[in-house]
C-alpha cells in the first residue's frame, strides 16, 4: 500500500474523533442544536471592508512545527485579536495534531462578537452542524480532502445554514474545483497539507486566475508586514495568520503591525 500523506493521517484521526462525538450527540440532535443557535454573523461583509483584512488564528500546535504556544486562555487571545482589528477569528478545533477543541471555540465565541472560522478537517455534514451549534460563522472546506460531489454537498449545506465556506486550495487544479463547486471565498494555502512544505509563491501563481468577484484569502506563512504586502500585491483580500501571531510573544503588537499595513493607503488593493 502507498504511504499515507500527512493529510490522510490527520483525516483518519478526525473521523475517529467525530464518531466518538456522534455517539454522544447524534446527528439529529446536533442538527437541532445548529438550528437553535443564534444567527450567523456576516463574514462576507467583514471580508469586503476596505483594506487587506487579517484573519487571526488561535493555534497551539501544528504537525509541521509541533508546539507553538500554550494559549492557556483562548478567550483572552481572541479579545486581543478583536481589539487589534482582526476581521475574523480562526479557531483550530482539531485535537490530535493542532491541540484545539470545541471548548476553545466555545470560549472564543463567548468572548468576541466577530465572525468566527471553525478551522478543522471537515469530512461530513455532522461537523458543519456542530460548528454552527457552537457559534461558528465560517467553516473551512479543504479541496484536497474531499471528493468533488462531497465538496459540493458540504458547500451547499454550509450556505443553507447561512454560514460562509472558506474553500481551500493549494494548486490551480484544486482552485478550479473550488470554483466548480461554487465557492465564493477561496483560500490559497501556501502549505501543502500532504507534505507540509510551504510555497509562498502559490498565491501569486493561482490568485490572478480567479474571478474578480471571488474573495481571495492568502493562508499560511505570513511572518510580518512584508509578507502581507506581497500577498496584497498579488490580489489578496485578506491573510490568515497563525504562527506569526502566537509565537511573537506579543500578539497585540504583531497584529497591530499587520492591520496597520493592511489598511494603509499605500497598501495594494484587490481589483473589483
Ligand atoms: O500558522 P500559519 O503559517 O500562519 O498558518 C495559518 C493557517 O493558514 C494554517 O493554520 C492553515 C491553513 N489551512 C489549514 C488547514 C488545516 C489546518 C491548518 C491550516
Amino acid at each position: 500500500m502507498a504511504e499515507q500523506t500527512v493529510l490522510e493521517s490527520i483525516i483518519e484521526g478526525v473521523k475517529a474523533d467525530v464518531a466518538v462525538r456522534e455517539a454522544a450527540i447524534d446527528y439529529q440532535a446536533i442538527k437541532r442544536a445548529s438550528e437553535q443557535a443564534a444567527p450567523p454573523r456576516d463574514a462576507m461583509a467583514a471580508l469586503r471592508q476596505p483594506g487587506i483584512g487579517v484573519i487571526a488564528e488561535v493555534k497551539r500546535a501544528s504537525p509541521s512545527r509541533g508546539e507553538l504556544a500554550d494559549i492557556a486562555d483562548p478567550a483572552d487571545l481572541a479579545r486581543i485579536y478583536a481589539e487589534g482589528g482582526a476581521r475574523i477569528i480562526s479557531v483550530l478545533t482539531e485535537e490530535r495534531r493542532f491541540r484545539g477543541s470545541l471548548a476553545d471555540l466555545d470560549a472564543v465565541r463567548a468572548a468576541v462578537d466577530l465572525p468566527i472560522l471553525r478551522k478543522d478537517f471537515i469530512v461530513g455534514p455532522y461537523q458543519i452542524h456542530e460548528a454552527r451549534a457552537h457559534g461558528a460563522d465560517v467553516i473551512l472546506l479543504i479541496v484536497a480532502a474531499l471528493e468533488q460531489n462531497v465538496l459540493e454537498a458540504l458547500l451547499d449545506r454550509t450556505e443553507s445554514l447561512g454560514m460562509t465556506a472558506l474553500v481551500e486550495a493549494h494548486t490551480e487544479e484544486e482552485a478550479d474545483r473550488a470554483l466548480q463547486a461554487g465557492a465564493k471565498v477561496v483560500g490559497i494555502n501556501a502549505r501543502n497539507l500532504k507534505t507540509l512544505e510551504v510555497d509562498r509563491d502559490s498565491f501569486a501563481r493561482i490568485a490572478p486566475g480567479l474571478p474578480t468577484e471571488v474573495i481571495k484569502i492568502a493562508e499560511s506563512g505570513v511572518r510580518g508586514t512584508a509578507d502581507l504586502l506581497a500577498y496584497a500585491g498579488a490580489g489578496a483580500d485578506a491573510v490568515l495568520v497563525g504562527e506569526g501571531l502566537v509565537t511573537s510573544g506579543d500578539p497585540r503588537t504583531a497584529l497591530a503591525e499587520l492591520v496597520t499595513a493592511g489598511t494603509h493607503p499605500s497598501c495594494p488593493k484587490p481589483v473589483r
